[in-house]
């Protein structure tokens, strides 16, 4: 891959096993193999945000490890920004940004200001730039009177905002994010979130996001790939989940008294409480047919048509893969 014809990162076949010893009826040692990344192709080009998805121990660590370096894949071709990561680690590290919801790579015992100091001699940021990549930061995560205050004093979602600044200062083409939002009010979380956008808007910032908030999915990724087991489970528009996941919409009719559960064709009553009926149907059946049975069979006050939960969506898409588990 040349990074001329767009793709950022390309990935083909990667793959990732991990050797592990268990102890098994007293001092004996059994080896096993985890395949934690099992044969992953894709390719993001560069200035598109793609939201990296699955339950526990699906591998998008193991993946986001590999695409930083940071672990050898066993198998497969990788390439960020027209680097081997594993090879070239160093100077990857001066294309690509990182960011872990779960922990913070600023300096504890430091006020703010003094972490970003440290990070512009680490990659040898040029004073110019540093500085107006610093204003922008500041301004746009309200980072101002957060400056003088050391790492260990701040909320979570001040350290969240400090983080992701951080990892910016060098002005990489590549952001990685690792459950940005996890813990965070609305208000930090709309804030991270219109910054994100911000910048991938303006800066074209190409950026892959780890999350079990599907907000944060909806709000930010025109592209969601869904991973389970290791494999690809999915790739393409969020919108698109809901035809392979087999979603159901439901019906809700209000009938002019209580009734037993309504029975038709191609709907199931899932729910029912006094006057008020849920009916369940294919989410790529049309509701047309059904709500004329129903006004012409039943006493029908009102009815309204809910769409399916994207979550419900994709839990039902672990659970129909293989040994499935439900949303992380
Ligand atoms: N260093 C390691 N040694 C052995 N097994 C590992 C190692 N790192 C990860 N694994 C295993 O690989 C699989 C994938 O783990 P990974 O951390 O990539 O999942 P994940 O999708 O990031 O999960 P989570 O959402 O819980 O963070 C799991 O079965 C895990 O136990």
């Amino acid at each position: 891959m040349s990074e001329d014809d767009g793709a950022l990162i390309e990935l083909v076949g990667l793959e990732k096993v991990f050797q592990v010893r268990r102890r098994v009826r007293g001092l004996r040692r059994e080896r096993r193999e985890v395949r934690a990344v099992d044969g992953i192709s894709f390719r993001v080009a560069r200035g598109e945000m793609v939201g990296y998805i699955g339950p526990n121990g699906a591998g998008k660590s193991t993946t986001i490890k590999m695409l930083t370096g940071i672990l050898t894949p066993s198998g497969g071709r990788l390439r960020v920004a027209g680097l081997d990561p594993a090879r070239e680690r160093t100077r990857l590290a001066r294309r690509i940004g990182v960011v872990f919801g779960q922990r913070t790579t600023l300096w504890w015992d430091l006020p703010l200001r003094d972490s970003y100091g440290l990070v512009r001699r680490m990659y040898r940021v040029e004073p110019e730039r540093f500085r107006a990549n610093l204003e922008r930061c500041v301004e746009l995560l309200d980072l101002g009177p957060l400056l003088e205050v050391p790492v260990r004093q701040l909320s979570l979602g001040q350290r969240m905002r400090g983080d992701i600044a951080a990892a910016l200062l060098h002005d990489p083409d590549v952001l990685y994010l690792d459950e940005p939002t996890i813990g965070l009010d609305v208000i930090s979380k709309a804030k991270v979130r219109s910054f994100l956008r911000d910048l991938n808007a303006e800066r074209g910032t190409t950026v892959l996001l780890t999350t079990h908030d599907l907000t944060d999915i909806e709000q930010l990724c025109s592209r969601v790939m869904v991973i389970d087991h290791g494999r690809l489970m999915y790739d393409g528009a969020l919108s698109g989940l809901h035809e392979v996941g087999e979603s159901e919409r439901t019906l809700v009719v209000d009938l002019e008294q209580e009734l037993p559960p309504i029975e038709l064709e191609g709907a199931r009553t899932v729910r029912v409480e006094g006057p008020r009926q849920w009916l369940a149907f294919p989410a790529s059946a049309s509701a047309a047919p059904l709500v004329a049975r129903v006004a012409r069979e039943y006493p029908l006050v009102d009815l309204s048509l809910r769409e399916p939960d994207i979550e419900d969506v994709i839990a039902r898409l672990y659970v129909g893969s293989p040994g499935g588990a439900g949303v992380g």
